[in-house]
């Protein structure tokens, strides 16, 4: 489903990856590792169309996505794309169920009734806490959010980064098993990782060498 033929970004003199090439079939779960700096994040953010690439393509079921202009890149961000940044990019000063409603209008507009949202919520560990304010949430309870906001989206390309980052080992695994769930339903899945744990649930590895 996502085929990333031989792509190359640089900034300024420095090389983070070139000659780089794999594939994320849909129902896979891919880790992307490698040092720090080493470039995973600028990665999905070229995924994401947030960064251009140098060279190289990123093709997504048949069409280069990163050909594509305004009109079909904010269809492919609404449609298909399910990005899990490390800030969590929830809105703060509003309720978790709020925060889902913007995730659905965006895209499964018919799964945006409450009991779509608690069902995403129970998932996460967080079932009963729709009415609460997202700034009055742990850090973790907030990353939680924003992973029940992918749920109700149903996006089929899941770009998440560090996921697993600001939580503890329980919440970790709940964490693992919705972009489970979420592959067995047919989303490609790649995470930007320094887990071992999670790379070891992942069904292959994509490791970014500097310079490469
Ligand atoms: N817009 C930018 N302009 C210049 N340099 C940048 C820009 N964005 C990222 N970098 C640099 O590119 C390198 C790779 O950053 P990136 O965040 O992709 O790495 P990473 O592998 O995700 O790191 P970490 O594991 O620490 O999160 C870093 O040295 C960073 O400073």
């Amino acid at each position: 489903m996502i085929n990333v033929n031989d792509v190359a970004k640089s900034f300024g003199s420095r090389t983070l990856w070139s000659n780089l090439s794999f594939t994320v079939g849909a129902g896979q779960m891919v880790a992307l590792v490698g040092a720090s700096g080493s470039g995973k994040s600028t990665l999905l953010n070229c995924m994401g169309l947030l960064e251009p690439l140098d060279s190289g393509e990123i093709v997504v079921d048949g069409k280069d996505i990163t050909t594509f202009r305004a009109g079909a890149r904010r269809r492919f961000r609404r449609d298909t794309l399910g990005y899990l940044f490390q800030n969590y990019a929830l809105i703060e000063n509003a309720t978790v169920a709020f925060n889902l409603a913007v995730a659905a209008a965006g895209g499964a507009r018919r799964s945006r009734n409450r009991e779509a949202f608690e069902v995403a919520l129970q998932s996460v560990g967080l079932g009963g806490r729709g009415d609460d304010m997202v700034y009055r949430l742990s850090g973790g309870e907030q990353q939680r959010v924003a992973l029940a906001r992918l749920l109700v989206k149903k996006p089929t390309v899941v770009l998440a980064d560090e996921p697993t980052g600001a939580l503890d080992s329980d919440n970790a695994t709940t964490v693992i098993s919705a972009l489970r769930r979420m592959a067995e339903s047919g989303c490609a899945v790649v995470i930007a990782t320094h887990s071992k744990h999670v790379e070891s649930n992942c069904d292959s590895t994509v490791e970014l060498l500097a310079g490469r």
